[in-house]
């Protein structure tokens, strides 16, 4: 069964291994999202470099554990999950909160991180007022009372059009997320900030946003950017703010092509 229990955390993950001296890829969830999201990318690169993804503490099957209380706990979780599988170096791509923990592991252990794919994330998203706002309706109402607010923040119009049971489905994963994951999760954004810590990330770094992200806009991506020595900055068309599901052949180029830049024969030991 794809479960893990580390740290009194019983993790849900899916590895897909490959041959060859390719770094694996660790692949980090948003807020209110499973590891579903990555189905299309990893069945293009199935084969081609080692995938790793899984549920972040308190969504998906994976468990909450002692709650989330900061963006740490997240980090804690893929800290013990590279350690589990024994990798020496690892790409992280994270989106959104995801790419706030790909960070936050950056900080505590750069020496595992061969690169950095920071998709749809910022050093800060949001304001206080805007996550505690979010975070008092949900309390009351539950997530279903900001559903179709967050479908517009995730999807293009051209989506919801064209895509109408994917968008129901999509739905139906951010409104059957555990309340305790979301909320806290929702909290642990609110209060990260990694402004400062961006201007020393010392490893090959691809900053990439939808052309229509409404919650982490392509501004914002690229102020991140430009907060990290070397990042590169890409914009994929038609895709808001999940491209892995909306646009996932054009973000499987760019995974390619990043790791292809990468130092040759680094291996995950
Ligand atoms: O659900 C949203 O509003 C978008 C989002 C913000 C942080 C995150 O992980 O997703």
């Amino acid at each position: 069964m794809p479960f893990v229990t580390i740290g009194g955390i019983t993790l849900h993950h899916r590895y897909v291994e490959a041959d060859g001296k390719t770094a694996p890829i660790v692949f980090i969830n948003s807020l209110g999202t499973d590891l579903r999201i990555w189905d299309e990318v990893v069945a293009l690169l199935a084969g081609e470099m080692p995938l790793l993804v899984y549920d972040k503490r308190g969504h998906g099957l994976s468990d909450i554990g002692s709650g989330v209380h900061s963006i740490n706990d997240h980090v804690d979780d893929l800290h013990a999950l590279v350690d589990h599988f024994g990798f020496d170096k690892v790409v992280l791509f994270g989106l959104s909160v995801g790419g706030m923990v790909a960070q936050g592991l950056h900080v505590r252990r750069p020496e595992s991180v061969l690169g950095l794919i920071l998709s749809d994330t910022a050093h800060k998203i949001g304001t206080a007022e805007s996550w505690n706002s979010r975070i008092a309706v949900v309390e009351r109402y539950g997530i279903e009372a900001i559903a179709d607010g967050v479908m517009k923040v995730w999807f293009t119009p051209d989506f919801h059009a064209g895509r109408p049971a994917d968008l129901a489905g999509c739905r139906n994963m951010l409104t059957r997320q555990a309340l305790p994951g979301y909320i806290g999760t929702c909290k642990a954004v609110r209060d990260a900030d990694f402004t400062e810590s961006a201007r020393r990330i010392a490893v090959p770094t691809l900053c990439v946003v939808g052309d229509q992200d409404g919650s982490t806009p392509p501004d914002l991506v690229r102020s991140l950017a430009d907060l990290i020595p070397g990042a590169r900055f890409e914009i994929i068309r038609n895709a808001g703010h999940i491209p892995c599901i909306e646009q996932p052949e054009a973000l499987v180029a760019l995974i390619r092509g990043f790791v292809a830049s990468l130092a040759p024969g680094e291996t995950h030991g």
